[in-house]
C-alpha cells in the first residue's frame, strides 16, 4: 500500500488522518515515525503559513511528498483567539485540559448566543519540485459552560455542534469524520489530487 507523510506529532490527528486516510487507499506515517526529526517552529501569522512551513521543511528534509495540518479553534467572543496558538494557549506544554480551563474561564460571564466559535484547518502538501498545494476546511460550532464526552483530543470536549447537539468529544470518531474541519480539508485536497489525474 502506498503510503502519505504526514508532517505532525498530536496522536489525535494522527488517527484521524488514518481513518480519513486508508478508505482512500493510503496507510499514514506520522513524524511520531521520525522521532530524530525535531519540531517545526510555528511562526506563522495564520494557519495557512504554519501548514506550509511544516510541510515544506519536512518535505525538504526527507526528500518525498508530505502533508501537513495546522488547525485551531476561533472564538467570536475572544476576537478569534486562541487561533494559532491553540496548541500553547496555557503554555508551551501543550495541555489539552489546560487549554480547556483557560477559554472556558475567559467565557465565564458570556452568554451563550454569544459563544460562537469555529474550528479551522488549514492542510498544505509540499512536494520537491512541485509547487506546494492549500487547501482549507472549517466547521461551525458554539462553546459549553462544561465539558461534554471524552472522544477526541483538544477542545472537541466543549466544542458543541449544533446539527449534531452534541459535542465533537461525544462524536464518534466516523461522525467527526464526517463533519470535521479536518475532514473538509481533506475531501478538498482530494478532489484537487483527482482533477490532476485526469489531466
Ligand atoms: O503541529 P502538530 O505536530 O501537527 O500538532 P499540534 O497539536 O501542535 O497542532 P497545531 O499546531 O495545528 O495546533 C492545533 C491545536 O488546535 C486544537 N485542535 C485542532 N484540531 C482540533 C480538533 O479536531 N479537535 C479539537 N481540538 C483541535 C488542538 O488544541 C491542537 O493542539
Ligand atoms: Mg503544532
Amino acid at each position: 500500500m502506498e503510503s502519505v507523510i504526514i508532517a505532525t506529532k498530536n496522536q489525535g490527528k494522527a488517527k484521524e488522518f488514518e481513518t480519513l486516510f486508508l478508505p482512500r487507499g493510503f496507510a499514514v506515517k506520522t513524524l511520531l515515525d521520525y522521532p530524530e526529526l525535531e519540531d517545526v517552529e510555528e511562526t506563522g501569522s495564520n494557519f495557512e503559513e504554519n501548514a506550509v512551513l511544516k510541510a515544506e521543511t519536512i518535505s525538504k528534509l526527507l526528500g518525498v511528498r508530505v502533508i501537513a495540518d495546522d488547525s485551531g479553534l476561533e472564538i467570536d467572543a475572544l476576537e478569534g483567539r486562541p487561533g494559532v496558538y491553540s496548541a500553547r494557549y496555557a503554555g508551551a506544554d501543550k495541555d489539552d485540559q489546560a487549554n480547556i480551563d483557560k477559554v472556558l474561564e475567559q467565557l465565564l460571564n458570556v452568554p451563550e448566543n454569544e459563544r460562537t466559535a469555529k474550528f479551522c484547518c488549514a492542510l498544505a502538501m509540499a512536494e520537491p519540485g512541485k509547487e506546494t498545494l492549500t487547501v482549507f476546511g472549517s466547521c461551525e460550532g458554539r462553546i459549553l459552560q462544561e465539558q461534554k464526552g471524552t472522544n477526541g483530543f483538544g477542545y472537541d470536549p466543549i466544542f458543541f455542534v449544533e446539527r449534531e447537539g452534541k459535542t465533537m468529544a461525544e462524536l464518534s470518531a466516523e461522525e467527526k469524520n464526517r463533519i470535521s474541519h479536518r475532514a473538509e480539508a481533506i475531501r478538498k485536497l482530494d478532489e484537487i489530487l483527482k482533477e490532476r489525474e485526469e489531466k
